[in-house]
């Protein structure tokens, strides 16, 4: 078929995660990592859906294509809401994952176990040329732990603790994170419309 999506990122994570997420809708996945040029699109947004949506539409613009964008983060309710729609940058300009675990577990040092509820959140934009941009969200509730376990998944994933699982993200398998995630959460609330956005494409 000829029906194509372009996820709108450049986090290799959430790529892999996307693929495998999209692998059930018979269409070709592509990402920016498979494409040249691709613009670097400011994330100025006051919100995760704010930011969804100016990636989803600069690259729809780019592309002339539908664009699936993903904006994406760690909700910790004893930072009050921090690092949000900040946790790719929170150590830095440069992202690092490494250095933004850190500096989250720094940050929690004095706070109590069950204190440590946080949240991963995920709003997905979808531009569509000539119609309205779609927006859907999806979360996942956890706890952050005191240290790293697990070497799977991305991001924060060593250091939050599923409590249904009893596992960090990071110890589940990619096929167990795709079943509970927020990203997952998400595309769950995006499928009822998936049939209608590439119907006419
Ligand atoms: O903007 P793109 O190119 O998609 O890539 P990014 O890494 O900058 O993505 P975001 O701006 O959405 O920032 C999301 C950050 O939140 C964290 N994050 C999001 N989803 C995660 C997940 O499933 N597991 C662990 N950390 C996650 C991780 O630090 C990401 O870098
Ligand atoms: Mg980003």
């Amino acid at each position: 078929m000829g029906r194509k999506v372009i996820i709108a990122t450049k986090n290799k994570g959430k790529a892999k995660e996307f693929e495998a997420l999209f692998s059930k809708f018979n269409l070709e996945v592509l990402t920016l990592l498979d494409i040249e040029n691709a613009p670097d699109v400011e994330e100025t947004g006051a919100t995760f859906e704010e930011n969804a949506v100016l990636k989803a539409e600069a690259i729809s613009r780019f592309t002339r294509s539908i664009v699936v964008a993903d904006d994406s983060g760690l909700v910790v309710d004893a930072l009050d809401g921090r690092p949000g729609i900040y946790s790719a940058r929170y150590a830095g300009e440069e992202k690092n994952d490494e250095a933004n675990i850190n500096k989250l577990l720094s940050e929690l040092k004095d706070v109590q176990q069950e204190e440590r509820t946080a949240r991963f959140y995920c709003a997905l934009a979808v531009a569509i040329p000539e119609e309205e941009t779609l927006v859907v969200a999806g979360k996942c509730e956890g706890l952050i732990m005191n240290e790293r376990r697990g070497t799977n998944g991305f991001g924060y994933d060593p250091v939050f603790y599923v409590p249904s699982l009893e596992q960090t993200m990071a110890e589940l398998s990619s096929e167990q994170k795709n079943s509970i995630s927020h990203r997952a959460n998400a595309l769950k609330n995006l499928q009822p419309l998936i049939e209608r956005i590439f119907a006419k494409r």
